[in-house]
C-alpha cells in the first residue's frame, strides 16, 4: 500500500494482522483508528485468567522472532523493551503410541542425534532436508511472503531469478549453488505433496509423522497440501520455538501499547456492522450502535469471507469475487480443553504432541468426511514448565489441543463437545510412556472451545483458525490480496488473506504496509 499523504483510516478488527497493520500506519504518519468488537485486543490470540490459571486460548508456539523485531524496529522502538521473549531448548516432545519420545532440541546437531536414535539414514537425511528447506525459504519468501503475490507468471521469473543470481550466503553462512538453488526451486513448482516430499528424505515412520505435521500449522492435509511448505519445519528448525514471559497473550498486550504510543485509536467492545461503499469506493464504517465513522481508507482485519458476507453490501456481495471466495476451502479448526489440574505431569514438556497411529485417517476425517477425528493426533501444551506464574504452586494448566474440521451444516459441536472431551481424554491415557489417565480426577478448572466458539467470538468462516486452507495447489494464487479489486480504499490482513494463518505470517505481510 503506497501512501505518500497522510490519511484517516479505519482498522476492522484488532486481531495481531490488525494490530501491525495499525503499527506500520500509525508509525508513518496515519490518524489509524481501531475497532475492536470483543472487550480486548488480540482476537484468536486471546487468554482466560481463572482462580490462578492463565491459558492462552490460541496460538501457543512464536516462530520467526525476527519478524516481531522488524515490527518493532518499523516504529522505531526495540521488541526487548516490551516483550521477555524466551528461546525453548526443547521445541516440542513427541510421543508415539508404540511408546517411544523424541525430544525435538532446539540445537539442530542434537536433535539430528536424536533422529539417529530412530533411524541412522535419517538422521543424515535431516541435513538435506533442512538445507533444501533453507533454499526452498530464500526462494519463496520474496514472492509469496513479504509481498503481495504476483501472477503465477511473475513468482515463476522471481524463481528463475533467484536461481541465476550470484553467489548466495545462507543464515548460517554457507554458501549455496545454483545447482541446489534450482532444485530448491523444481520442489517449490513440484505437484507433489509435502508427504510425498518427506517421503523422499525419510523412511522411519516416526520422523516422517513428524515432518509431516507442519502441513498443520496453517490448517492444511500433509496429504494434499503442496511440497513447498517444508518451508514451515525450516523455519521453526532454524531460529526455534519461542515463548513470551506472561503468556502468548503478552504479545497482544506489548501490540497494544505500541500501537497506543503511536497514537492509534483503540475501540474494543465495538462492532461494525457495514463497511460503507459510495460509488465504488470505501468511506468509512456504521456500527451496530448506529453511529457513522468516515475514513479515507478501510482496512479488514475481520475473516475474509465473513466480511464479503456480512459487511459489505448485498450489491458488492453479489460480485464474482465475492461468489468465489465462498468456494474456497477453510483451513481446519481447532477443539480445546484449558484443564487445570492440582497435579503436576513431569514427564510432559513445554510442547508436546501424542502421535495417533492412523496419521491418514486423521485427515480423512478432517477433509474428507469432515467429522471429528476419531483417531486424533493431540497436543499439549505446559507453560509452567517455562513460566511458573501460569498456574497456582503444584497445579498445571493445560492446554489441550486437536484439529478439528471447518463447520458444515452437520456440525453440532453442543451436542458433541462432552462425548468429545472423554474421547480425547481416553486418547491420552493410552500412551505408555507417560500417565495421563489420572487428569479426570486431578481436574480443578476445565473449560472446552469448540469451532464453533471460533466463529461466534471472532467471526472466523466456519470456524476456521487459520483462514483459507492451502490444501489446493493452486491456494497461494487463489487466496485473497490484500487489496480489494471491486472495492477502492478496501485492504484486508489477517489469516485469511495472502499470505495465510499463523502469527509470524501475519506480522511479515504487516512489512506491505510500510511501503
Ligand atoms: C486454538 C488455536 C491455536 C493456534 N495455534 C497457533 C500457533 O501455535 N501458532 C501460530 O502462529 N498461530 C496459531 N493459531 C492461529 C493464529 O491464532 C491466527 O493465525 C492469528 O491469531 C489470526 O490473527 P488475525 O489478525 O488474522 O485475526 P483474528 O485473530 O481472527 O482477529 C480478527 C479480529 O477482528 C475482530 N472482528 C471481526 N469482525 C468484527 C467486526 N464486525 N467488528 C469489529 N471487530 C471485528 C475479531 O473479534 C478479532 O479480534 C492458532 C489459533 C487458534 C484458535
Amino acid at each position: 500500500m503506497s501512501m505518500s499523504v497522510h490519511k484517516k483510516i479505519i482498522i476492522v478488527g484488532a486481531g495481531i494482522g490488525g494490530m501491525s497493520a495499525a503499527i506500520h500506519l500509525a508509525a508513518q504518519g496515519h490518524a489509524v483508528t481501531l475497532l475492536e468488537r470483543q472487550p480486548r485486543v488480540g482476537g484468536k490470540l486471546n487468554q482466560i485468567e481463572q482462580d490462578g490459571f492463565s491459558f492462552d486460548t490460541g496460538p501457543s508456539l512464536i516462530t520467526m522472532p525476527y519478524v516481531l523485531r522488524e515490527l518493532f524496529q518499523a516504529a522505531g522502538r526495540r521488541l526487548e523493551d516490551y516483550l521477555d521473549l524466551q528461546p525453548l531448548d526443547e521445541t516440542c516432545r513427541y510421543f508415539y503410541r508404540d511408546g517411544a519420545i523424541l525430544h525435538a532440541w532446539r540445537d539442530r546437531q542434537r536433535f539430528a542425534q536424536e533422529i539417529a536414535r530412530f533411524s541412522q539414514h535419517d538422521a543424515e537425511a535431516f541435513w538435506r532436508f533442512f538445507n533444501q528447506a533453507r533454499t526452498i525459504f530464500a526462494a519463496s519468501a520474496d514472492p509469496f511472503l513479504y509481498n503481495s503475490l504476483g501472477s503465477p507468471l511473475d513468482v515463476f521469473q522471481t524463481f528463475l531469478r533467484f536461481v541465476w543470481r550470484g553467489h548466495y550466503t545462507t543464515p548460517e553462512g554457507e554458501q549455496d549453488e545454483p545447482g541446489e538453488r534450482l532444485r530448491a526451486v523444481l520442489t517449490a513448482l513440484s505437484p507433489s505433496t509435502l508427504d510425498q516430499h518427506v517421503g523422499s528424505f525419510f523412511e522411519d515412520a516416526h520422523i516422517r509423522q513428524l515432518f509431516d505435521r507442519y502441513a498443520t500449522y496453517n490448517g492444511s492435509s500433509p496429504y494434499q497440501v503442496a511440497s513447498v511448505y517444508s518451508i514451515i519445519p525450516y523455519v521453526e528448525l532454524a531460529d526455534g520455538g519461542w515463548y513470551p514471559c506472561g503468556g502468548i497473550y503478552a504479545l497482544a498486550r506489548a501490540l497494544e501499547k505500541l500501537a497506543k504510543e503511536l497514537g492509534v485509536t483503540i475501540e474494543t467492545s465495538c462492532e461494525v456492522s457495514r463497511i460503507l461503499v459510495e460509488r465504488g469506493r470505501a468511506t468509512g464504517v456504521v456500527l451496530d450502535d448506529g453511529r457513522v465513522l468516515r475514513s479515507e481508507l478501510v482496512v479488514a482485519n475481520s475473516d475474509v469471507v465473513t466480511t464479503y458476507r456480512e459487511l459489505l453490501s448485498p450489491a458488492v456481495r453479489k460480485q464474482q469475487r465475492a461468489r468465489r471466495l465462498e468456494q474456497l476451502e477453510p483451513s481446519s479448526s481447532g477443539f480445546v480443553l484449558l484443564l487445570g489440574t492440582r497435579k503436576q505431569y513431569p514427564e510432559l514438556a513445554h510442547h508436546n504432541i501424542f502421535f495417533s497411529d492412523d496419521y491418514r485417517a486423521e485427515f480423512v476425517d478432517l477433509f474428507e468426511y469432515k467429522i471429528p477425528q476419531r483417531n486424533p493426533t493431540i497436543y499439549i501444551c505446559a507453560t509452567t514448565r517455562t513460566d511458573a506464574s501460569q498456574a497456582p504452586a503444584g497445579h498445571e494448566n493445560l492446554f489441550v489441543l486437536v484439529n478439528a474440521p471447518y463447520l458444515t451444516a452437520r456440525s453440532n459441536w453442543q451436542r458433541d463437545a462432552p462425548a468429545y472431551r472423554n474421547l480425547v481424554l481416553d486418547a491420552l491415557a493410552r500412551y505408555p510412556q507417560i500417565e495421563l489417565a489420572d487428569i479426570r480426577e486431578n481436574l480443578v478448572y476445565e473449560q472446552i472451545l469448540t469451532p464453533q466458539d471460533f466463529q461466534r467470538n471472532y467471526g472466523a468462516n466456519a470456524g476456521s483458525i487459520y483462514g483459507l486452507s492451502s490444501n489446493d495447489r493452486m491456494a497461494p494464487f487463489t487466496r485473497p490480496g490484500n487489496r480489494a479489486s471491486d472495492v477502492q480504499g478496501l485492504y484486508f490482513v489477517g489469516g485469511s488473506t495472502h499470505p495465510g494463518g499463523g502469527v509470524p505470517w501475519l506480522c511479515c505481510l504487516a512489512r506491505l504496509w510500510r511501503a
